[in-house]
């Protein structure tokens, strides 16, 4: 990236400034974390349930890394990323960030650590609020932290906005002006705004077309190498953290179910459930295309997670399930150095219940090998993707998108007021935090 797009922020106030840690070092750190969303019926609003999106996980990030989460739809992915941004409130475990709890902090206590960690939405539609030029958008962290930039925060915002691809002129204009891969560029430069250590971004790709996914993807990439960021990056599809992340945190129904460097994961996944996934993922290799594939593919329907099944969560779909995955929830364990997995029957290692033989009834039917017509279809669009992904420059990528983007949508999407209030949450995370809070609560 040239100097002059060298992202200039402005110093942090004394008093906020924190001793900050080294590299590799543990960034953030949680442990037993929970979230539990209560259910309440009747006129008296009794509690007659819970929701358990997040049921007690255990992961660190260390300084400078990517950490991709990747877990089917309402695994709780989102909800562990609104948690370790403090977005929402734990229910229980602890979160903590350079060695401090940070669990229960209330919001003036939180102001401080808000510029230290910053969110990216899903949905560049509308996570930003229609009434406001750019210009307010990605200025507001300043107004909200009381943050003055050396040359003033117009001057500041422009460069956030070159820093991401965007003209810098564009300054007054609205979010239903951008595509969809430049309203992610805007949301991309308000969370950089104060300089943060910590990026959570929640499916940052996934709503934008393919051919925009990978330059998007390509930015993060090297935002982090010029600004030494840290990335928690939430996915469904393995395809998209696979070439961004050092290690993978794979959830299953509230629960981690492997965490691991991404070599390991990809060449030996040892959970029955990263396998299927991994299966899912076409193989991004021009040379064998045509060549037909295997997959796993899972039978029923993901249990609630009201309540999730006994012993290991997975073992109503798992292929291997015995009486043990039935009774006893296997620890998460590091059986290999860096990889985790919580296991009786992992693949690609010793068997850790050898006495237990007798396969469950559900085992015999839980998953189906197929094999996948449309894979080497599917793996040469992929192998294109991941190609940009890893070939191109995102400088490249940047100035391809602004001369094809450039037209001016004229069909401005109706965002709800409400999603854009929230979504001004990474800017302001402490009130729409508060406010989702509330609101989930209910
Ligand atoms: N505010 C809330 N109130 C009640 N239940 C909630 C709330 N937010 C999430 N849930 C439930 O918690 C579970 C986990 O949701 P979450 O959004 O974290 O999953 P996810 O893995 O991010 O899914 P997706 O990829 O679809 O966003 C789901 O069953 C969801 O319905």
């Amino acid at each position: 990236m040239s100097d002059e797009k060298a992202v200039k922020i402005p110093a942090q106030k004394d008093n906020l400034t924190k001793a900050g840690v080294a590299d590799g070092e543990v960034l953030l750190k949680v442990e037993g974390l929970q979230k539990h969303f209560p259910i309440r019926k009747g006129l008296l609003q009794r509690q007659t349930g819970a929701v358990r999106a997040v049921d007690g996980i255990d992961f660190e990030v260390r300084k400078g890394e990517t950490l991709g989460v990747v877990g089917e739809s309402g695994c709780g992915k989102s909800t562990m990323g609104r948690l370790i941004t403090r977005l929402l409130e734990p229910t229980g475990g602890k979160v903590e960030f350079e060695g401090r709890d940070i669990t229960h902090l209330g919001v003036g206590q939180m102001r401080p650590m808000r510029r230290d960690v910053q969110m990216i939405f899903q949905d560049p539609y509308s996570s930003l609020n229609p009434r406001h030029t750019i210009g307010t958008i990605v200025g507001a962290p300043f107004r909200l932290q009381g943050v003055s930039p050396e040359g003033g925060v117009k001057k500041e915002v422009q460069r956030l906005l070159s820093v991401v691809g965007l003209n810098p002129e564009h300054y007054n204009r609205y979010p239903h002006e951008f595509s969809g891969g430049q309203r992610q560029r805007i949301g991309i430069a308000r969370a950089l705004a104060l300089n943060p250590k910590l990026v959570v971004a929640d499916e940052p790709v996934s709503a934008l077309d393919v051919s925009i996914q990978a330059q998007v993807v390509n930015l993060l990439d090297d935002l982090q190498e010029e600004l030494g960021l840290t990335y928690v990056i939430i996915a469904h599809d393995l395809s998209v953290v696979r070439h961004v992340s050092d290690r993978i945190a794979v959830m299953y129904l509230g629960k981690i179910v492997e965490l691991a460097d991404r070599e390991s994961l990809y060449t030996a996944p040892m959970h029955p459930y990263t396998k299927a996934l991994m299966s899912a993922v076409p193989i991004p290799d021009p040379k064998r295309r045509g060549v037909k594939s295997e997959r796993i593919l899972l039978r029923g329907d993901v249990p609630s997670p009201i309540s999730p099944p006994s012993g290991c969560r997975f073992h109503t779909r798992c292929w291997k399930a015995t009486e043990v995955c039935k009774t006893t929830e296997p620890p998460l364990l590091e059986l290999r150095p860096g990889q985790r997995v919580a296991c009786h029957h992992p693949e690609n290692f010793e068997d850790q219940q050898p006495q237990e033989t007798v396969l469950l009834s559900v085992a015999k039917e839980a998953a189906e090998l197929v094999a996948d017509e449309v894979l080497a279809e599917s793996a040469a669009t992929s192998a294109a993707v991941a190609a940009e992904v890893t070939a191109t420059e995102a400088e490249d990528a940047v100035s391809e998108e602004a001369v094809s983007e450039e037209t001016v949508s004229e069909d401005a999407p109706a965002a709800e007021d409400e999603a854009s209030e929230a979504a001004e949450a990474s800017a302001a995370p402490e009130e729409a935090g508060e406010a989702s809070s509330e609101t989930s609560e209910k």
